[in-house]
């Protein structure tokens, strides 16, 4: 059997007090309940930098400034392989909120817990605990 292959783009929205913005996924969707970075998949005619800056006018309503690629990691869930594109977004314009009404909060990076996140998420949300970004 041949997994479905998705690639995803996510902004690791972190402010001036070194708090990170996270939003809850829904409860309908693959890894419902889950913490996540806002983010989603890359359409076939963009950049994995042009889908966060997208994805994050769609899902927090802010308008990323130079989003910079961190880290990418690919991940085999039971029922699909994900790509994931991780960027920090420092600057940008507007104010983050769960603009598709999900839930959402800012967290101090040292606070942010691996078991809140997909499975996919642990390397970077310890590298962010530790400090390391
Ligand atoms: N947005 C986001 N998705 C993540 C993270 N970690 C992780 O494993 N994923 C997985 O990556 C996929 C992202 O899909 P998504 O539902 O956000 O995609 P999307 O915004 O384009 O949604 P749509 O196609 O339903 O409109 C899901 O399978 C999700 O479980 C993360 O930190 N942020
Ligand atoms: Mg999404």
């Amino acid at each position: 059997m041949t997994l479905k292959k998705i690639t995803i783009s996510v902004g690791i929205i972190r402010n001036s007090q070194n708090e990170i913005f996270i939003t809850q996924r829904d409860a309908s969707s693959h890894m419902a309940g889950f913490w996540e970075f806002p983010g989603g998949k890359v359409e076939a005619d963009e950049t994995p930098c042009e889908a966060v800056v997208r994805e994050l006018q769609e899902e927090t309503g802010i308008v990323a400034e130079r989003p910079v690629l961190i880290k990418s990691l690919e991940h085999i869930f039971p029922d699909r392989v994900i790509i994931l594109h991780f960027h920090l977004v420092e600057k940008w314009q507007g104010e983050p909120y769960g603009k598709e009404g999900q839930p959402m909060r800012w967290l101090p990076q040292s606070e942010l817990k691996p078991e809140d996140f997909p499975p996919a998420n642990e390397s970077i949300v310890k590298a962010l605990i530790s400090g390391e970004i």
